[in-house]
């Protein structure tokens, strides 16, 4: 293969990634709001930050998807694991600032 058809080719797949990659952060600044209502809420009524058997259902249910979707459960369930402990860090900070 031409190497001008090679670029074109590496380019026309980095434009598909790069759009992924833009939904992604959409869907989690969308979350971030969600969480942070969760986090006014929770600091509110005095709940605690963390929900292990919230979390535990949520990696059950994402593990089951990803085996679906043909993607490496161990990876999502840390992925997951990666977005809870920053959220939980937030609920922290706003419990904090109402205190
Ligand atoms: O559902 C909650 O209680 C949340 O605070 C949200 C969330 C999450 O980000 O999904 C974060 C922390 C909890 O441990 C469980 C789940």
């Amino acid at each position: 293969m031409q190497e001008d058809q090679q670029t074109e080719i590496l380019t026309s797949y980095r434009n598909s990634i790069d759009n992924i990659d833009a939904a992604l952060i959409h869907m989690l600044a969308e979350r971030f709001k969600v969480t942070q209502k969760v986090g006014e809420f929770k600091a509110k009524y005095g709940l605690p930050p963390a929900d292990k058997n919230r979390e535990q259902d949520q990696i059950d249910r994402l593990r089951k998807l990803s085996e679906r979707a043909k993607l490496d459960p161990d990876f999502s369930e840390k992925f997951l694991q990666f977005i809870i402990t920053e959220v939980i860090r937030h609920h922290e900070q706003i419990r904090q600032g109402e205190e």
